[in-house]
């Protein structure tokens, strides 16, 4: 049964479809329209209750939030394609950690980076001056702890490629193109080779080349 995932075009539905290919698993797509509700859509929601994007459904499987897609399909196809978790339960503690790290530490100033930067111009949302000073400085903050740590470690877990790398992709490339915010990565000499190495993977352009992003 081939893997269904909704909302492509979208950041973290990009989360899960480099580590389909990553994992070489086959996947077919679902578009969706954020800007026209198709996410609030009553038949939708009776899948993603919280109505958002990703959802995948393996067969009869349904499941969402993209980090723990990720993790599943990392987890259920171990032996094929790219190890994604490391060799031994210590490697697979530190891409945990660092995988927390991006939702709790990374993923929110960035987030409220896309939305009061890209989205609320589109949307007519209020874009908060403050809000994204604030935000900036988090990131900052974030980015600091990173150089420390990749000036000690090829990749975020080890000197392996993980899920925790891969988590960074899709809003890692907001900063770097549309927001026009790469000089939070260039002026960090460890975060800016490592940004080099993890984007320019085959995996990461192929999702770039099949599914463009909305903004
Ligand atoms: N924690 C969720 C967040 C998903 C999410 O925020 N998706 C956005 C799209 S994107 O920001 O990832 O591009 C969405 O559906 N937004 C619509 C909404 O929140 O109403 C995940 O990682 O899957």
């Amino acid at each position: 049964m081939t893997v269904k995932v909704y909302g492509p075009t979208y950041a973290s539905p990009k989360r899960v479809l480099m580590c389909l290919i990553e994992k070489e698993i086959d996947f077919e797509v679902v578009l969706l329209d954020i800007f026209k509700g198709d996410h609030k859509d009553p038949e939708f929601l009776k899948l993603q209750p919280f109505g958002q994007l990703p959802l995948v459904q393996d067969g009869d499987y349904t499941l969402y939030e993209s980090r723990a897609i990720i993790r599943y399909y990392a987890e259920k196809y171990k032996s094929q394609g790219t190890d994604l978790l490391g060799k031994t339960i210590e490697d697979r503690g530190l891409v945990e950690q660092w995988l927390e790290v991006e939702a709790q530490h990374f993923h929110p100033p960035i987030y409220d980076l896309v939305l009061h930067v890209l989205f609320a111009p589109v949307l007519g949302t209020p874009s908060d001056a403050k809000v994204i000073r604030e935000s900036e400085e988090k990131l900052g903050k974030v980015l600091d702890i990173y150089e420390d740590r990749l000036s000690k470690s090829k990749y975020l877990a080890g000197d392996f490629f993980s899920l925790a790398d891969l988590s960074h992709l899709p809003f890692g490339h907001y900063l770097m193109n549309q927001m026009k915010k790469g000089y939070m990565v260039r002026d960090r000499k460890h975060v800016s080779a490592w940004w080099d190495d993890i984007s320019n993977r085959p995996s990461w352009n192929r999702v770039l080349q099949l599914y463009q992003y909305p903004i």
